[in-house]
């Protein structure tokens, strides 16, 4: 009711100073006025406490006289709740200072209204914004009587705006920690935002940035350089190049640039730029562009064979050694599989170990294996291989290192051959004979079945090497080693145990057997011509002694010795014949 009646007392003060000013002052006016008066005073009440806009009356120190029905209705009170309250009761902590720093300015004239955003509290300690004007009452003498505070509720606003700061906020932020320079040009090639990249490399900050030209901020040489893709982009057309450049701070980089076109209902309105620093990734491609390089080279003039191998065995890449080693060309290995070039007698152990490398259970192997040379020759390689691993861990290819050992290993085979080997005859020597013997002996006790041993001595060598030299001597030998091996069978052993002296051993051969086989051989050595350059052919003749496995033949020592006592049996009654030992030692 106090605005209301200070409005009135405010219209009528006015109409009645024009009144008086006009020298119209007399009853019937006043009559009129008084009139008016009451008539205002019941429209106007109306219109204040039913107006859109909150309103309140307050003391010159603070205290809440009337409030019309918005006001108690933004701050959520009775209308009788507020009418005793005080402004501090009602304004938010934060801003009463300020409220109170105004309403004094305005009772001391200062000012003669003040306008601010301001917060409120409604009744249960919610926040509410308010738009508000506070104004002062004063008398016909100019007193300060009153203060008329309105308020309009902006909260809804507030939260609007609050929410798109902290949006915005949010977005520069997340801008700005991109590890890439963003910005957005307008068509006049204005800045119109740029994340916080920029300062580094051109020393603007996001600030600095905004309304200047492209060209101020990348230089004129850059801008010219780049101009033709500003342009494109300005058409329409987005862009994506590269461009190695220095920095305010002389640090050279490699970037990727992109400029995206910002386009509305047809129309170019500017473009985004996205700058990235790959100069780690370019670093990183040219090294390893570099390594590819060093590697394929090494593969390429290695002295020994190398190959990479997919792990379904298919060759992926082979140096040129590895195709002089296999016989192979580049194109015809890139369609063959290692087991394709594989010795097959190897090929069953060979993929096992494969299969390993492959399971994880091993990193690498090294065998030496055979390779079937594309001319049917065989290779015989070392071979070293490792397991090539991707960047998780999973195998994916296999290296392969290969030498062409083949003259080695041949050298290996003679120099064992001749380890075995009488160098007159060819036969077995002595200590082959019985390492082969025994091998045999074992297997016979272990798994049952026969074996006999025959000991062989020619008769009266020293004669024939005394009459016709000891390179007859030697031929005799020759001759009796070929007649045994064309006589006897392959898996019969026959070896040379002393000067003229030979053991014979018959897997699987019982003792009549054994005899009837040495009973021949005895007359093809006795009917044999061995031809001499001086004296024509000569004969000569063996005596044999031979011995059956029984099971007290412990060892291969004590068989022989029973062929040997078999042997001096039958030189003893005459020479040139066969005596079979008594069983037992
Ligand atoms: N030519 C030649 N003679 C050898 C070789 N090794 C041993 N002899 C000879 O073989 C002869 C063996 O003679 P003896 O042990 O007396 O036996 P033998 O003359 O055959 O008489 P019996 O065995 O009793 O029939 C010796 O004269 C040896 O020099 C050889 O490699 N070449």
């Amino acid at each position: 009711m106090l605005i209301l009646i200070s409005a009135i007392a405010l219209l009528t003060g006015f109409l009645l100073g024009r009144a008086r000013a006009m020298g119209r002052e007399n009853a019937s006016v006043r009559n009129q006025m008084e009139l008016w008066q009451r008539s205002f005073e019941k429209r106007f009440y109306s219109i204040l406490e039913y107006a859109s806009i909150g309103m309140a009356s307050v003391t010159l120190g603070g205290r809440i006289i009337e409030v019309n029905h918005q006001f108690s209705a933004i701050l959520d009170y009775l209308k009788e709740e507020l009418e005793s309250a005080s402004l501090e009761d009602i304004c938010h902590p934060d801003d009463l200072a300020l409220n109170l720093f105004n309403i004094d300015r305005l009772i001391k004239r200062f000012t003669d209204a003040c306008q601010l955003e301001s917060r409120y509290l409604t009744k249960d300690g919610r926040t509410v914004w308010v738009l508000q004007t506070i104004s002062l009452l004063v008398s016909d003498q100019g007193t300060p009587l009153h203060l008329i505070i309105q308020i309009q509720d902006i909260t809804e606003r507030k939260q609007h705006e609050h929410a798109l700061r902290e949006n915005e906020y949010r977005l520069r932020t997340m801008l700005d920690s991109v590890p890439a320079r963003i910005s957005y040009w307008n068509r006049e090639l204005r800045n119109e935002f740029a994340n916080s990249g920029y300062e580094e490399w051109f020393g603007f900050t996001p600030e600095q940035m905004l309304g200047r030209h492209f060209r101020e901020v990348i230089g004129e040489e850059r801008y010219q350089a780049n101009l033709s893709h500003i342009e494109a982009v300005l058409r329409g057309e987005p862009q994506l190049f590269e461009r190695e450049f220095t920095d305010m701070r002389g640090i050279s980089h490699y970037a990727q640039i992109t400029y995206q076109p910002d386009i509305s209902g047809g129309q170019v309105r500017g473009f985004f730029a996205q700058v990235t620093d790959i100069t780690q990734r370019r670093q990183s491609e040219q090294e390893l562009r570099k390594s590819e390089q060093l590697f394929r080279n090494v593969l390429e003039n290695a002295p020994i064979g190398m190959a990479l191998v997919a792990l379904d065995n298919h060759f992926k890449q082979v140096n040129q050694a590895f195709c002089r080693i296999s016989g192979y060309t580049w194109e015809e290995l890139m369609s063959l599989t290692t087991s394709d070039i594989t010795h097959p007698d190897d090929n069953q152990s060979y993929q096992a170990i494969v299969q390993r490398l492959k399971d994880g259970e091993i990193d690498a192997y090294e065998i030496e294996k055979r390779y079937l040379h594309k001319d049917g020759t065989i290779v015989w390689v070392q071979l070293t291989a490792s397991l090539l691993r991707n960047e998780s861990g999973k195998p994916y290819q296999i290296i392969k290192q290969v030498q062409d050992i083949t003259e080695r290993k041949q050298l290996e085979f003679d120099l064992e051959r001749q380890a075995h080997t009488d160098y007159l005859t060819g036969l077995a020597n002595r200590r082959h004979f019985l390492e082969l013997a025994e091998h045999e002996l074992a297997h016979v006790r272990r798994y049952g079945g026969d074996l006999a041993v025959a000991m062989l001595d020619l008769d009266h060598f020293k004669n024939i090497n005394d009459t016709y030299g000891h390179q007859v001597g030697d031929i005799v030998l020759k001759t009796l080693a070929a007649l045994c091996h064309q006589m006897l069978r392959n898996v019969d052993v026959i070896g040379r145990i002393g000067g003229e002296e030979f053991a014979i051993l018959f897997p699987e051969t019982d003792m009549q057997e054994a005899h009837e086989i040495v009973e021949r051989l005895r007359i093809a050595i006795a009917r044999k011509d061995v031809p001499t350059a001086e004296n024509g052919a000569i004969r000569f003749t063996a005596s044999i002694g031979i011995a059956a496995y029984t099971p007290s033949d412990t060892g291969i020592d004590i068989l022989m010795s029973r062929a040997d006592k078999a042997l001096y049996d039958a030189k003893m009654t005459g020479r040139n014949r066969v005596a079979q030992a008594e069983s037992g030692p």
